[in-house]
């Protein structure tokens, strides 16, 4: 195993419960024995991450494409998702993203082939030759006029609803510290699916008409399989199809939900009539009554929306797992 480039590191010693600290150490330690030249850069505050990324990728777009290092995170999908931020804000960013999971959820790196083990996650990036382009998705706010990307989805409702109170929840970071991070999460979900409401919102799918939903739920833009930690919201998106997948699921009774929800892993509820997917490659989504969001289980706070999906792209240095 070796790399002709070198590896620029950002570590966030805070993400999976602060267990990144020691797999920094092995990881450290393994890129000492392969003589692998890198810098360690550890995230002092939220969104350091990205302002890292920006001054990374600014700092190489005027170079040659083979002199730019690889950034390399360690930390779990709101770190890679901050950094992925700082790099697309730079029109000809050339750095290529590697990650090795170290957060509670992981659900990017299970919906591109990444191992959760952080020495094999290592090997897949040093045994790569070459970028490898992913799609990403790309969102547009129309009221702050704002962009920002995410690497695996945008949700308003129920799930962004379970990431604000867990992100809140004084036990997260007990439960995270004995390795019981799920433990936190289900208690999220039981509480919020009692205090989502249903709520109105619109639909327009590339070109298409708008369509109106009166009782809103979950409402999920996704790049890959997974959310909320493994759920598989849908098995068919995936980061190569160049398209975006949106899955509208209206609220129903808690004994309906359970089932839909035990469904997802037949991925028989995009048959059941309160689920609604959308394969797309633009879209449009609007709300009208305040409601959680959250991107990449970053919380995006409790508020109307008005946003608008396109597919963009990132470079990536890992050899995906089949
Ligand atoms: N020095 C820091 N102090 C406090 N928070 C930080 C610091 N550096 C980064 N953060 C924040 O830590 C948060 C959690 O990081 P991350 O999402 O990567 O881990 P996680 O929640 O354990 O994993 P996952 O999202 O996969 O469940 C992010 O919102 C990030 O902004």
């Amino acid at each position: 195993m070796s790399l002709q480039r070198s590896l620029y590191v950002i570590i966030n010693n805070f993400a999976g419960g602060g267990r990144t600290r020691q797999t920094w150490l092995q990881i450290a330690s393994k890129l000492y024995q392969h003589n692998i030249d890198y810098t360690a850069h550890f995230t002092q505050a939220p969104k350091h991450a990205t302002n890292l990324a920006y001054d990374l990728a600014l700092k190489y777009s005027t170079r040659p494409a083979e002199q730019a290092p690889i950034l390399l995170v360690l930390g779990g999908d709101g770190t890679l998702h901050e950094a992925l931020n700082g790099l697309q804000q730079v029109p000809k960013n050339l750095v290529p993203l590697a990650y090795i999971p170290c957060g509670s959820g992981n659900d990017f790196a299970r919906g591109v082939g990444i191992t959760t083990d952080p020495q094999k996650a290592l090997a897949q990036i040093l045994n790569a030759k070459q970028p490898l382009m992913l799609d990403i998705g790309r969102c547009h706010d129309l009221q702050r006029q704002t962009t920002s990307y995410f690497s695996n989805n945008i949700g308003i409702g129920f799930d962004a609803n379970v990431v604000h109170i867990t992100n809140r929840s004084v036990t997260k970071k007990y439960l995270n510290k004995y390795h019981a991070g799920s433990l936190a999460y289900l208690a999220s979900l039981v509480k919020a699916f009692f205090t989502q409401k249903a709520f109105p919102l619109t639909v327009t799918a590339d070109d298409g008409q708008p369509q109106q939903f009166d009782r809103g739920f979950v409402v999920t833009t996704t790049n890959h399989p997974y959310f909320g930690g493994g759920v598989p919201i849908l098995a068919s998106a995936s980061v190569y199809s160049h398209h975006l997948d949106l899955v509208v699921m209206e609220r129903v009774n808690a004994l309906y939900f359970i089932l839909l929800f035990a469904f997802m892993f037949r991925q028989w509820h995009t048959k059941m009539p309160p689920v609604h997917h959308f394969h797309i490659k633009k879209l449009r989504i609007q709300t009208t009554t305040p409601e959680f969001g959250q991107a990449d289980g970053e919380d995006l706070g409790h508020r109307t929306f008005d946003l608008e999906f396109s597919v963009a792209q990132q470079a990536f240095w890992f050899v995906p797992n089949k």
